[in-house]
């Protein structure tokens, strides 16, 4: 892995609903490259997409992106200009053609000349495959094509920061795969978040990953480190375990997480392994 250079530095970030802390004094720090960021349900991760992004305000700490303070109005103005977001449930125009939607962005973006936001728009509809699909209603898209675009409109404009909440939701494997290609060319030169529950995601593209538990990080450093952290707790056994957490393979034998089974013999762990057993060693009354 190479050593980058910080882009975006998030220091003791809060916020609340209600009584409830969503992120509790969040810090970490990102720099060029792929960053996934895991977590389970309600675990703050769209909460501190959305912060990245500029669309939720925290309530206290502070962000720092590409050297601009989102807290700031012009500086928030200028990060928009540069960063690329694909939302979760991204709202379309039904009724728009995959064309004109992602030209309505761009021009919420401010690219103005209308001959190169054009080009743009063709260029990043060809980037998501969808460059045959530019002239078909938004509705008739599938949930697939749909995210294609979502995507599409995030890479407008060359972002040198792109914050991807749960990208892969509704891809077929070829598109899975094709997109592991687009971010991890992405991520050579540009600053690259993306919340995904898809560990092998994380396992196959991200430089970095980063657990959320509660609101706070229960883990930093690269997928090899996280799936190291879970050697000498899998296993695999050929009777079905009288206790833990265990699945039956497809070879009919099972595969266990935790203490060692009778006659079980250690198996190669997994990102998905380390992450599990990383929220384990989180304290079960804050997930919630
Ligand atoms: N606008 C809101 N008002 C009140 N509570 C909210 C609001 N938005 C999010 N929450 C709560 O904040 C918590 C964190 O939500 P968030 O969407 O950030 O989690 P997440 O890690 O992205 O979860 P998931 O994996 O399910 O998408 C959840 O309990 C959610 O119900």
């Amino acid at each position: 892995m190479t050593t980058t250079a910080t882009t975006v530095r998030v220091s003791a970030l809060r916020k609340r609903y209600g009584s409830r802390a969503v992120l509790d004094g969040l810090d970490l720090s990102l720099g060029v490259g792929v960053t996934g960021l895991l977590g389970p349900n309600g675990a703050g991760k769209t909460t501190l997409i959305r912060c990245l992004a500029t669309t939720l305000a925290p309530d206290d700490g502070w962000i720092e992106a590409l050297g601009l303070n989102p807290a700031v109005a012009d500086e928030r103005t200028e990060l928009r200009r540069r960063l690329g977001y694909l939302p979760q449930s991204p709202g379309f125009y039904p009724h728009f053609t995959a064309f004109d939607l992602v030209d309505y962005v761009a021009v919420l973006k401010d690219l103005t000349n209308r001959r190169e936001r054009h080009r743009e728009v063709r260029r990043v509809l060809d980037e998501v495959d969808l460059g045959d699909r530019a002239d078909t209603k938004v509705r008739r898209l599938s949930g697939g094509m749909k995210q294609r675009l979502a995507l599409a409109q995030a890479l407008l404009g060359a972002p040198e920061l792109v914050v991807l909440d749960e990208p892969t939701v509704g891809l077929d494997p070829d598109q899975r795969m094709r997109f592991r290609s687009l971010v991890s060319r992405l991520g050579e030169r540009l600053t690259v978040v993306l919340s995904t529950h898809q560990t092998e995601d994380v396992a196959a593209l991200c430089e970095r990953v980063i657990v959320l538990a509660a609101g706070r990080v229960a883990f930093t450093g690269t997928p090899a480190t996280l799936a190291a952290s879970a050697a000498d707790r899998v296993w695999r056994t050929g009777g079905r375990p009288a206790k833990g957490r265990y699945w039956r393979a497809a070879d009919g034998s099972y595969r266990v997480l935790g203490d060692p089974p009778p006659g079980g013999v250690p198996d190669e762990p997994t990102v998905e392994d380390g992450y599990l057993l990383c929220l384990d060693a989180v304290d079960p009354a804050v997930i919630r």
